[in-house]
């Protein structure tokens, strides 16, 4: 992932997803980021990436949130338990703090400790529809190659930051929920490859987040909203 701002930086960042590494006791997505002189092209330092994987993700969601969700936000649900889960559930909670947050049994102690001090009531749910009935966001973190959210368990106008990646690309939600939502991401050159699957079911990608922050598409009123984090 390479960008360059004018004259005053020039990286990239190089990114890895080996699911099956938490048996190794790694994670699954490790990530370097190289940085160049941006005036001469030397390589200055080579930084660990995965802090700013995490930071970054989930602030994306955190203004996808934002720009797409006008509703109220007191519960927030989150499928997964990983790196991605914990960072979403500290960025939403920091943002919006939701009365009561929903998501794997692994971090409630850790996020017991470090939240609790702010009011949140951290919650274990034993079956994802437990996880995501009445929430009012939700984060699907997870390498489901199958769908783990179904649409009748979800309520009008929820929000759905859609952030994993399984075998086949984007394919942790059901038809339905795609179908009775507006789909929002943040870059449509990569939604022309990674989520091409969609217009096989008749759903459209409406628009990329930085569309909706220039106010140049308005969002239609729908069922609910999901933001495609395709990580570009
Ligand atoms: N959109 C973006 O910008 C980014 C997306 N990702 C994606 O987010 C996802 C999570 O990444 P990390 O949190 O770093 O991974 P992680 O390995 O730390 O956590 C993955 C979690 O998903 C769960 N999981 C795995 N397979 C599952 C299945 N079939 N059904 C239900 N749960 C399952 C695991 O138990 C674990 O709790 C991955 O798909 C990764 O590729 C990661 C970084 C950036
Ligand atoms: O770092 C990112 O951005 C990633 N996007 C998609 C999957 C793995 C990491």
């Amino acid at each position: 992932m390479p960008c360059g701002v004018g004259g005053e930086a020039l990286g990239c960042k190089i990114v890895t997803a080996f699911s099956n590494n938490s048996q190794l006791g790694l994670p699954s997505v490790m990530a370097n980021i190289l940085l160049h002189d941006p005036n001469t092209g030397q390589l200055k330092i080579i930084l660990e990436g995965n802090t700013l994987t995490g930071l970054r993700t989930a602030a994306a969601s955190v203004v996808a949130t934002k720009e797409l969700h006008s509703g109220e936000k007191c519960r927030l649900a989150i499928l997964g338990a990983g790196i991605q889960a914990k960072a979403h559930a500290f960025a939403l909670n920091h943002a919006f703090k939701f009365k009561e947050n929903e998501k794997a049994k692994k971090l409630v102690e850790e996020l017991r400790a470090e939240c609790l001090t702010d009011g949140t009531d951290f919650q274990v749910s034993s079956t994802a529809e437990q996880c995501v009935r009445d929430a009012d966001v939700i984060c699907t973190t997870t390498y489901a190659s199958e769908p783990i959210l179904h649409f009748e368990w979800i309520k009008p106008g929820v929000h759905i930051n859609a952030v994993g990646a399984g075998v086949n690309h984007h394919s942790e939600l059901d038809t339905r929920t795609y179908q009775n939502s507006v789909v929002v991401t943040d870059s449509m050159a990569s939604a022309s490859e990674e989520l091409k699957g969609l217009a096989n079911i008749g759903v459209p990608v409406y628009a990329e987040i930085g569309q909706i922050i220039n106010k140049t598409v308005k969002i239609p009123k729908t069922h609910c909203t999901i933001f495609h984090s395709l990580g570009r």
